[in-house]
């Protein structure tokens, strides 16, 4: 069986809100809620992956702070391990700092009725007990 493809996601919070954009129509899971994130490069950690990524799909600059979770979850395009980092706005950044669309700000209460893939489930439960 092949390893699963590695995944960095960036949870960015700023003020109660955390970044979520939407999957494009031609991609797997379309039209679903997701956080900024996507493949690591091979030598890259996740923890660089999401800083990344995040900076190339929304334009914002962040910071890593904590190792959320990790889940591995099997769709039909394939298995995928999913690290997920909290993040913040880089200092020099305003709070809730404008994004690239489709990415935008939403407040924390809002998040659980967002359709977000499977794997999303136990980071949602921690974003929306903290
Ligand atoms: N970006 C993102 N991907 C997620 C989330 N949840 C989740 O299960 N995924 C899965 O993680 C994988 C990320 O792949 P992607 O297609 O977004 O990655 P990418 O931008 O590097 O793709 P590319 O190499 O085709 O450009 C997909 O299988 C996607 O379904 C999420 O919240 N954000």
């Amino acid at each position: 069986m092949s390893s699963p493809t590695k995944v960095a996601i960036a949870v960015v919070e700023s003020v109660g809100h955390v970044l979520v954009g939407t999957r494009a129509a031609d991609v797997p899971l379309p039209g679903m809620a997701e956080f900024p994130g996507g493949k690591c490069h091979p030598d890259e950690t996740p923890r660089s992956c999401a800083v990344r990524e995040c900076r190339e799909e929304t334009g914002l600059m962040v910071t890593p702070r904590d190792h959320l979770a990790t889940a591995t979850h099997t769709y039909d395009h394939g298995t995928v391990e999913l690290h997920f980092w909290r993040c913040h706005l880089t200092p020099d950044l305003p709070d809730l700092a404008s994004a690239a669309k489709p990415f935008r700000w939403v407040k924390i209460e809002d998040l659980s009725a967002l359709n977000f893939p499977e794997a999303n489930a136990e980071v949602l439960s921690m974003l929306a007990g903290s």
